[in-house]
Parts: C-alpha cells; sequence; structure tokens
C-alpha cells in the first residue's frame, strides 16, 4: 500500500493518541523549532536507507546477522570522540566474531547520532519527599533532579540534532578513513581487555583473519583495491519516539517520491508506544526506512499479525525486524507462539533478540541492573526456539557500551550489586561494558555456529 492510499502524511499522527511525549510549556516554540529543523539538511540518505532494507532482507532469509547496539540513552555532557570510537571499536570487534563464527555477513547498526528520548515507567519521580517530572533523555530533559533541569525544552530539538550530526560524521570517518580497515583487527581491542579471558580466543582469531588476508595479498586482493577490506559500513538507529523531532526530520525522497525518516537509517517502536491505532506506529507505517518494532511478553500471536499487517503490508523481507524482548524466563513461554504464528501466516521479517528489556531489575542499592547469565539464557533459548520451529534467529539489540563501566552484574569479572557503585554512569538503562560484550560475542557465536549448515 502507498502512503499515498492510505492518505499518509508525516504529520498523521497527530489525529491519534501519542503515549510518552513531553508536556511542553510553549507550544509556538515546539512549532519554531520544528519548522527550523525541517529546513536542516537531512542527516542520512535515502539511498542508504534502501541499502540497509536490501541487507536486512538478506537477514530476514537466514543469509546474514543483525548486529544492533549501543547505548541506552545518549548523553549531552558525554558526548566526545573517545566514546563514539570505543563503542564503534566494540561493535567491529564483536561483528568480526560473530562473522567468523556464523560464515555470515553482519549487518552493524548502531544506537547512536540520535538515540536521545526514552519512554519512562512513570511520569514523575520523588525523591526525598520531592515530585519532578521523570527524565526523559537528553533531547526532552535534562537528568539533573531539579525543577528546571526537568522541564521539557523543545530547544534541545536542536542541540540533539547537531550532536547526532557530529556523531554521524565521526562514525562516517571512522568506517571509512582506516579505523576499520581489517587489518586493524588487533587495534579494536581496548587496552583494559588485556585482562579479559576471552583475549587468548581473540588473538587466535585475529592470527587467523591476518593470514587469510596475507593469502589474499598475494592473490592481488588488498585494502588497496578492495574496499571491503579497507572499509565498513555502520548504519544508525534510534528510538522513533519524539514524534515532533521525527517529523521534522521527515523528507521526499527525489529519486523516488516516497517518503523517509532522515534522522536515521532505521526507526523503532518501543514496547510503549507500539498500539495498533497510536501515533507511532501510524507514523512510522509511512516512512520508507527499515523499521524495527519491539515485542514483549503480552504481545499476542493475532495481535502481531495485525501489526505487521499495518506496518509491512507489501509483505517485503527487509523492512520489519520483530526485536523480542521477552525476559529470560518468560521467552520460552511466550515466543514460540508467536514465531509459529509467523511461520504459518508467512509473514516475511527479521527476527532480533533484545536480551536487556526484560531482564532489569533493581538491586538493593538501588541502582538498575541486569544480569549477566540471564542476558546470555535469553539469547541462548531465542536461537533453541527459532531453530525448533524452522525460523531464523535473525540478531541481536544490546545496551552496551566500549567503556569499562559496571552497570550489568556477572560477567568473567563478576560483577557484584556491591561492585555496581564503582563506575555507574548510564543515563538510563545498565549497559553491558567492553569486557562482558566480548564475552558475550564468544558465547553468541558458538550458538551461531552450531547452526551453521556449511
Ligand atoms: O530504555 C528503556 C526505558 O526507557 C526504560 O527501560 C524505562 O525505565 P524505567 O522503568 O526506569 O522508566
Ligand atoms: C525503551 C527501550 O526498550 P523497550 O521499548 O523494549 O522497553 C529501549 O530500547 O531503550
Ligand atoms: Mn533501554
Amino acid at each position: 500500500m502507498s502512503n499515498a492510499a492510505k492518505n499518509w502524511a508525516p504529520a498523521s499522527w497527530r489525529e491519534l493518541e501519542a503515549r510518552q511525549q513531553p508536556a511542553y510549556e510553549s507550544p509556538e516554540r515546539v512549532e519554531q523549532v520544528r519548522n527550523e529543523l525541517s529546513g536542516y539538511p537531512p542527516l542520512v540518505f535515502a539511498q542508504e536507507a534502501r541499502d540497509l532494507r536490501r541487507q536486512l532482507a538478506q537477514v530476514a532469509e537466514g543469509k546474514a546477522f543483525l548486529l544492533q547496539g549501543g547505548d541506552c540513552a545518549e548523553s549531552f555532557a558525554d558526548f566526545n570522540a573517545n566514546r563514539i570510537r570505543d563503542t564503534f571499536k566494540v561493535l567491529l570487534q564483536m561483528a568480526v566474531v560473530l562473522t567468523f563464527a556464523g560464515n555470515l555477513p553482519v549487518v552493524k547498526v548502531a544506537r547512536m547520532a540520535g538515540q536521545y528520548a526514552k519512554p519512562r515507567s512513570a511520569d514523575t519521580e520523588t525523591v526525598g519527599g520531592v515530585e519532578l517530572p521523570s527524565y526523559r533523555g537528553d533531547i526532552i530533559n535534562g537528568i539533573d533532579f531539579t525543577d528546571a533541569a526537568r522541564r521539557p525544552d523543545p530547544q534541545r530539538m536542536l542541540t540533539a540534532y547537531n550532536q547526532s550530526a557530529a556523531t554521524l560524521n565521526l562514525l562516517r570517518a571512522f568506517a571509512q578513513g582506516g579505523l576499520a580497515d581489517l587489518h586493524q583487527v588487533h587495534g579494536w581491542n581496548l587496552s583494559f581487555l588485556e585482562n579479559n579471558p576471552q583475549r587468548e580466543n581473540y588473538a587466535q582469531l585475529a592470527e587467523r583473519l591476518q593470514d587469510a588476508l596475507e593469502f589474499m595479498a598475494v592473490c592481488g586482493v588488498t585494502s588497496e583495491n578492495t574496499p571491503a577490506i579497507r572499509e565498513t559500513v555502520l548504519y544508525t538507529s534510534h528510538e522513533a519516539l519524539l514524534l515532533e523531532y521525527e517529523q521534522a526530520l521527515t523528507r521526499t525522497d527525489s529519486q523516488t517520491g516516497k517518503w523517509y525518516d532522515c534522522s536515521a537509517h532505521m526507526l523503532w517502536i518501543g514496547e510503549r508506544t507500539r498500539q495498533l491505532d497510536g501515533a507511532h506506529v501510524e507514523f512510522l507505517s509511512g516512512v520508507w526506512n527499515p523499521i524495527g518494532v519491539k515485542v514483549g511478553p503480552g504481545m499476542q500471536p493475532d495481535e502481531l499479525l495485525r501489526l505487521i499487517d499495518r506496518l509491512n503490508p507489501a509483505n517485503e523481507a527487509g523492512r520489519l525486524t520483530l526485536i523480542t524482548r521477552m525476559g529470560a524466563d518468560t521467552l520460552g513461554d511466550k515466543l514460540p507462539a508467536l514465531v509459529q504464528a509467523v511461520q504459518r501466516e508467512g509473514r516475511k521479517v527479521v527476527w532480533s533478540a533484545d536480551p536487556m528489556h526484560g531482564n532489569t531489575v533493581k538491586a538493593s542499592s538501588g541502582y538498575k541492573t541486569r544480569d549477566f547469565d540471564k542476558i546470555l539464557r535469553e539469547i541462548r533459548d531465542f536461537f533453541a526456539v527459532h531453530r525448533a520451529e524452522g525460523s531464523h534467529p535473525g540478531g541481536i539489540h544490546l545496551e552496551m557500551t566500549g567503556q569499562h563501566v559496571t552497570e550489568c552484574t556477572g560477567g568473567a569479572w563478576k560483577i557484584s550489586e556491591e561492585d555496581l557503585a564503582t563506575c555507574y554512569e548510564t543515563q538510563c538503562d545498565p549497559r553491558l561494558n567492553a569486557d562482558q560484550v566480548l564475552e558475550l560475542a564468544f558465547r553468541v557465536s558458538d550458538w551461531l555456529r552450531s547452526g551453521r549448515t556449511s
């Protein structure tokens, strides 16, 4: 179904209920900012979004694997080149481990360059008897617990746009300027991973890769003459939550005449805003980017099929990624019926596992955390269910960082609840640190390998 046939427009979401939107004090100021943003250059190009759609179609067919990851929420204050570089390196490192294991191309999509808006369970937060609006991400309000910081400020959309543009600029430079050259595989190891128990495995893999590259160089295939060795592509993504912002970045593509949300290559709808008759589903139904939708434990098979048909009526592989976030203890009960329904009705989707959001708990110290073993177990069971149903476990979706934080418990360093205070830096949800990510990559690679058919 085309946009025109549905009478879709970038503003048609306004007719419907939009959950999780800020209560701005000045609608006039919001409109001014939206108008200003509408005149700014797009952050990504439609052709890039189409390329990603094509690659995700390969994932849907089991011919590639999707790796999506980054911060829960990017921050205005922690905006610097080292953080961007370290997350980039960890993504590359994971991707090379998974590529070897699965013998499949890995499609890399960062939760970066625009991941600034957060849905919250509660509208307000109370500390010491004082109640203030919840923090909703830097694009909306500030994290400090003061009345001034917590007021939603439309001006923040302009800052988010500028920081996204600068982040994307650096990511493109890293991807094409030499850092992603396969010869750099040793250099993607972050210095503090020296003591990681997987260090040996990674060193061995890097050796094998170097041997393969030397052999290919003898055959005349080198970085100089082969962009696939020298460069990579890292796509960007975020939750399309703040619809004022997403509307302003939505443009018609001059080549095809179709609408694209040019704030990122891929956008997804969160678990809290995926109502069939809601504004977020309406908005993303009309843009031609590849899109995702989070699928929690409350989703019923018939509801899922209606949502799929609303978001991907032409049943095109690569358009829609279902990101399941069930919780390790719930996935085994809930996922099979959803996969069976999709298989039975022949719907072409990418299935990706978010093992983070169904496994969040509050430690006795008050920190939100997630246990590494549960995260692993949710991914393991995701693979098992898909394999049992004859479906493809297409990818993983992680909240992670290249920094040495202590936010998720467990892993080789056995981070305990008491250790969380050592380096707990997240703006919102607990992320895997670089050590935990490397360990996870090797565990996932075992499950990927065991499903290899050749
Ligand atoms: O990132 C996801 C959500 O914003 C987050 O899990 C909500 O957390 P809350 O339950 O603390 O509001
Ligand atoms: C809000 C998020 O997840 P979910 O919608 O699945 O809760 C998120 O990915 O940060
Ligand atoms: Mn999160």
